[in-house]
C-alpha cells in the first residue's frame, strides 16, 4: 500500500518511511498547538494505565471505542473531544483517511523514566496515527527473524506526527523507550473490520 501522499493535490509530506507503512512527518503541529494540546491532556483527568496485576508508569485516558484490557472487550466510551477533533481531522486528511473513520484516540503522559512494553495495537483497531509533544522519544521496533530479530528505530520529535499501517502495523512490535523527559502522546486509530479481540501481547515491564 502507498505510505502517504493521499491525493494527488497533496505534497508528499513524509519522510522515507522506516519500514513499509512507518511513515512520520515532522512539523504537524505549531509550538502552541502543542502547548494547547498539552493543556488539555492536562484537564482531561488520565489515570495510571492498567492490565491485570500490572499498573504501567504511563497515564491514559481513551475516547471512542475502546479495548478494555481487564475484561477482552471493546467498550464504549466517550467519543473523541471536540478540543481534539480539529487535530483528529487534519491528521485524518494527511493520511488520506475519511475523517469520520478516526473513531478512537488515547492521551497518554509520559513522566521520565516511563515507556511502552513490546506490542502491536489491538486487532479491533486498523491504522494507527501518533502525535508527540512535550519531548523526544524512540520507538523501537522488532519482527522475528529466525531465531532472532529485526530492528529498526524511529526518533519522534515533538509536534511530530507518525504513521503505522501495512507491513509496520501488522508484522513488526513497538516499543517506546523509557523517556528522559515528560513527554506526551496522543494516537488516533480507525476501527477494523473483524473487531474480535485477542489476548494481549504487550510485555510488562
Ligand atoms: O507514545 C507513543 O507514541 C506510542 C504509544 C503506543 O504505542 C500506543 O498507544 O499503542
Ligand atoms: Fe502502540
Amino acid at each position: 500500500m502507498p505510505h502517504s501522499n493521499p491525493s494527488p493535490t497533496l505534497p508528499d509530506l513524509f519522510n522515507t518511511p522506516v519500514i513499509a507503512g512507518l511513515t512520520s512527518y515532522a512539523a504537524f503541529l505549531d509550538p502552541s498547538e502543542e502547548r494547547a494540546l498539552i493543556r488539555a491532556i492536562d484537564d482531561a483527568r488520565l489515570t495510571p494505565f492498567r492490565f491485570q496485576q500490572w499498573t504501567g508508569k504511563r497515564l491514559t485516558r481513551s475516547y471512542g471505542p475502546s479495548y478494555d484490557f481487564q475484561t477482552g472487550r471493546l467498550d464504549p466510551a466517550d467519543p473523541v473531544p471536540d478540543w481534539l477533533r480539529p487535530f483528529a481531522d487534519r491528521a485524518a486528511d494527511i493520511c488520506g483517511l475519511p475523517r469520520a473513520s478516526i473513531e478512537q484516540a488515547l492521551l497518554i503522559r509520559y513522566d521520565p523514566g516511563a515507556g511502552i512494553g513490546w506490542h502491536k495495537d489491538r486487532p479491533a483497531y486498523e491504522h494507527v496515527i501518533g502525535l508527540s509533544l512535550g519531548a523526544p522519544a524512540t520507538m523501537r521496533l522488532r519482527r522475528r527473524d529466525g531465531a532472532g530479530w529485526q530492528r529498526r528505530t524511529l526518533e519522534l520529535v515533538p509536534r511530530g506526527l507518525y504513521r503505522l499501517s501495512g507491513e509496520a502495523r501488522h508484522m513488526w512490535e513497538h516499543s517506546i523507550a523509557g523517556v528522559g523527559e515528560r513527554r506526551y502522546a496522543v494516537t488516533l486509530r480507525s476501527l477494523a473490520g473483524d473487531m474480535i479481540p485477542t489476548r494481549s501481547t504487550e510485555t510488562r515491564p
